[in-house]
């Protein structure tokens, strides 16, 4: 069978729509299932419905990654995006020819460096995940490439300063989704710092504020990426093989804080994408994370030890469905400002996406750093319940048992603690810190030790969670109820 390419296309009478030349006006860090189903996606519909007429260029932002079989196949590659839409069931395949190459800024510095040159370059798009916006002191000025993306970002820049720091509109619209608060903001201020750190003198650090718009955005849309079990079936159907096909969800949100004449230049809306141009992105934020990624960690540790392995099979067991629901209409939706209708209607198309016919969302994959994940998704609407209602809410603390009780292993193999659900071994992936508070506590502590050890570790959670009244003997209670009960009996008495 041939590889995907634009020959092999045309060669199946292939007459979808694809771009193969135009101006590179994109550059995107990061070549993962998620830009790749979100960012790129609409930047093809604006190619083919609004002669938008741009190409991407992916950066690869670490040493190992997908560059290279992405120009192995020219750019090319499959996406299905599979649900409802208007009440209908949909699976619908489009082949994405936004991507012009990759670059491996590891192998080919210079063709990254050279991008900057390229008077047509306007965007940059990013989502290099919650561990990329950060500074690294470590990086210089002359490391070819700097380890962090924001290094790398401000070397660019910075070349493209040189080049074109007397012209005006030449900056770039810098467009960050990672999962981060005020992503935008949190991305200029390590390019602040790397400019200062590296001597790069305040004409920069002028033009990189007046010149560059850094926005900060929200991205919202279930991207479930390569799909292992049926690739080789989708290959044999289109006649080609492609090693990048990508499934997601036909739900997708983008929130983009910046100016309003950004909606003349990105022509998201008269293409009919659910793009909004805000001057406050935060109520959206909070909203998504609150509600949907709230739901998905206060839910999945519980319901994988209580036997299930995907997002839809949680849905369709009443036990699951009725705790998440408790979780989220009694404990979340209470503590949020939004206007209630606006909250109520969110929630229940999130438990509409969460039972997708299509979408098989492993519960182990949502469970990838759970312990940060509960801090920064759950903890804040625990402390809200707490304040408002003066007590605390049950289904939130059953939700930090499970973690405990999903973490709980001895062993740790190859950077994951092993834990076991019934006799079968899985694998926990957090930061090593947390892998080995597990590995030398769950067993070695009475479990009140236990819980009090995990509960006041301000490193993971901010604060003592040990100072919140009967937080801790609730924690032990449950885990008790976990050991003696089973966790589906736990849920079910919920
Ligand atoms: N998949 C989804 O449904 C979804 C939805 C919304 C947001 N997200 C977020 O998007 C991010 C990426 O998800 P994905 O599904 O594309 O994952 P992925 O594994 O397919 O891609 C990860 C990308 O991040 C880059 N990366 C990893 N560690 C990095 C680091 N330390 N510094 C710089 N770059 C780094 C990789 O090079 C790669 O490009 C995650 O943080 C996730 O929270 C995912
Ligand atoms: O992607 P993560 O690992 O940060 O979180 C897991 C899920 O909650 C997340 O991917 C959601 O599905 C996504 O945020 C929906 O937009």
């Amino acid at each position: 069978m041939k590889r995907l390419s634009y020959q092999a296309l045309k060669s199946l009478n292939d007459n979808s729509f694809r771009l193969k030349e135009a101006p590179e006006r994109v550059l995107q860090f990061g070549e993962g299932n998620f830009l790749r189903g979100f960012v790129d996606y609409f930047i093809d519909i604006l190619n083919e419905t609004q002669s938008f007429n741009s190409k991407v260029v992916v950066v690869q932002p670490i040493a190992n990654g997908l560059v290279s079989v992405l120009n192995e196949q020219e750019g090319l590659y499959t996406l299905y995006l599979r649900g409802f839409e208007d009440g209908e069931k949909v699976n619908r395949k489009r082949i994405i020819s936004c991507i012009s190459r990759g670059i491996n800024p590891y192998e080919d510095f210079e063709a990254y460096l050279n991008n900057a040159k390229n008077p047509e370059l306007r965007y940059i798009v990013s989502n290099t995940t919650e561990a990329g916006i950060v500074f690294e002191p470590k990086d210089q000025m002359d490391d070819a490439p700097p380890s962090s993306f924001p290094a790398k970002l401000t070397r660019l820049l910075y070349e493209r300063f040189k080049v074109f720091g007397g012209e005006k509109g030449k900056g770039f619209v810098i467009l960050s989704c990672e999962l981060i608060d005020n992503n935008g903001i949190a991305l200029k201020n390590c390019v602040d710092q790397y400019a200062s750190k590296w001597n790069l003198g305040e004409d920069f650090t002028k033009w990189v504020t007046a010149e560059n718009i850094f926005c900060s955005t929200l991205v919202d849309r279930i991207v479930t990426g390569y799909p292992r079990e049926e690739a080789e079936n989708l290959n044999a159907e289109n006649h080609y093989e492609d090693k990048l096909i990508n499934t997601a969800e036909v739900f997708a949100s983008w929130v983009i804080e910046g100016p309003k004449t950004l909606a003349d230049e990105l022509p998201f809306e008269k293409a009919g994408l659910p793009v909004m141009i805000v001057d406050d992105h935060t109520p959206y934020k909070k909203r998504k994370v609150r509600i949907l990624n709230g739901a998905h960690t206060s839910m999945v540790l519980a319901a994988y030890l209580a036997g299930k392995d995907i997002v839809r099979d949680c849905m369709e067991d009443d036990i699951i469905l009725s705790f998440m629901k408790k979780t989220l209409f009694e404990e979340i939706i209470p503590t949020l400002t939004l206007p209630q209708e606006e909250l109520l209607s969110f929630a229940n198309a999130v438990i509409e996406r969460f039972k997708n016919p299509y979408i098989d969302h492993e519960l182990l994959a949502i469970s990838l750093n759970s312990v940060s994940k509960w801090r920064a998704r759950v903890l804040p609407s625990m402390k809200a319940y707490i304040e408002k209602f003066e007590q605390l809410p049950s289904c939130i603390v059953l939700s930090f048992a499970a973690l405990m009780a999903f973490y709980t292993g001895t062993r740790i193999e190859n950077g994951a603690l092993i834990g076991d659900r019934k006799g079968k071994e899985y694998k926990i992936i957090d930061n090593l810190e947390v892998l080995e508070f597990f590995a030398k506590n769950s067993k070695a502590l009475s479990r009140p030790e236990f819980v009090s050890a995990f509960a006041s570790n301000e490193g993971f959670f901010g604060e003592d969670l040990t100072k919140y009244d009967g937080f801790v003997e609730t924690v032990v209670n449950y885990l008790d109820s976990i050991d003696t009960k089973g966790m589906e009996a736990v849920l079910k008495g919920m």
